[in-house]
């Protein structure tokens, strides 16, 4: 670990810093003796995420956003890149370290039934980890698990029943708790909404913003919603084929978005809700979503990323210099844009 830098992210309040991570995934093109491909799903990717703030990773499907979930939790390896956390270097953490680690680094995930395991009583998987970093005496165990589920807004009647009885929303609920139960200082939610009928999504969003009030949690909030990127996160990063194109705080990107990326996403949203106020028509949240297809062209497949800008064969303001060098994240009146129109 470099000392000067842990010193640095500390006095900004910085939790983690994601620096130039890459992560190429090999692809087979043939026969024997052929070169492999790379499909390059996150390719040198920087962010920072403050103390007790939200960092919400938006685009469309297929852009690298739950590949950057699985490298924050060191689930993948890096194929380049840092990440520290608060101040220290853990790319490559291994033993006690990484275990140490992962008791303050938590993931809740998009399909809460996919996540739980269907065989264990809620109590015994919300005891688990308890046990596993022994940090509380044996027989408290059962209270705190009571007590998790009711800040979760569950109560004790779940402790013995197995996850099929519960709803979509209480599963997602008791992901959440057990993300709870080693009391991480952030947490990683990959699309925690999209596996849950719409009427529920406003109910677990009001809980990990309460959860994040009352805890003092900081969040890494991935979603391709943009109306509940809008209500919850304080800064955002718009992803495009394994690249950060633009990187703002949320008021500033959804009132003047500077890349046209960021523009197509916002104009397939076109009434984003108001904010600091829970989404009222969360039942159409599905009108906000970033479609996977927008209409016009494919996106482009990570494996043949096109030439110069990969945004460019999209890009209704594209000129000569697009398809030929790639834009560098540059910083524009206070946000970062990767766009040669600046
Ligand atoms: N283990 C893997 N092996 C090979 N390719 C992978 C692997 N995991 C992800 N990919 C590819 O990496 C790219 C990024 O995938 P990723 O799941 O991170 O995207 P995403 O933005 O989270 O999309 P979605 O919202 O659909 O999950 C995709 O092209 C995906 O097919």
């Amino acid at each position: 670990m470099h000392k000067g830098k842990a010193i640095d992210i500390m006095e900004n309040n910085i939790i983690l810093k994601v620096d130039s991570i890459k992560k190429y995934f090999p692809v087979k093109t043939g026969g024997f003796g052929r070169p492999h491909k790379w499909l390059k799903a996150v390719d040198g990717v920087s962010f920072e995420v403050s103390k007790d703030r939200v960092f919400a990773i938006v685009g469309e499907s297929g852009c690298g956003k739950s590949t950057i979930a699985r490298l924050v939790l060191r689930l993948l390896p890096l194929t380049d890149g840092r990440i520290y956390f608060k101040g220290e270097d853990v790319s490559h953490l291994s033993g006690d370290s990484l275990k140490k680690f992962r008791r303050s680094v938590q993931i809740v995930f998009q399909d809460p039934f996919a996540s739980l395991n269907p065989r264990m009583r809620i109590i015994d998987t919300l005891s688990e980890p308890f046990k596993i970093h022994k940090i509380v005496p044996k027989q408290d165990i059962k209270d705190r698990v009571v007590s998790l589920l009711e800040k979760v807004g569950l109560n004790s009647d779940a402790l013995n029943r197995y996850p099929h009885e519960f709803s979509g929303g209480q599963r997602q609920r008791i992901c959440i708790a057990r993300a709870l139960t080693v009391s991480p200082e952030l947490i990683v939610a990959d699309e925690p909404l999209s596996a849950l009928d719409v009427s529920i999504q406003a109910q677990i969003l009001n809980l990990l913003q309460n959860i994040k009030r009352e805890s003092a949690i900081s969040l890494v909030f991935i979603s391709h919603d943009l109306k509940v990127v809008h209500y919850l996160s304080d800064e955002v990063a718009v992803m495009y084929l394994g690249k950060i194109v633009e990187k703002a705080k949320t008021e500033d990107l959804f009132e003047s978005p500077r890349h046209p990326y960021t523009e197509l996403l916002l104009s397939s949203a076109p009434t984003i809700g108001v904010r600091h106020k829970a989404p009222s028509n969360m039942h159409r949240a599905t009108d906000f979503r970033v479609s996977p297809h927008m209409d016009f062209v494919d996106i482009p497949s990570p494996i043949d990323i096109p030439s110069g800008c990969p945004f460019h064969p999209r890009c209704a303001k594209r000129f000569d210099v697009c398809d030929k060098v790639i834009p560098e994240l540059k910083d524009i009146d206070s946000r970062l844009v990767a766009c040669h129109l600046y």
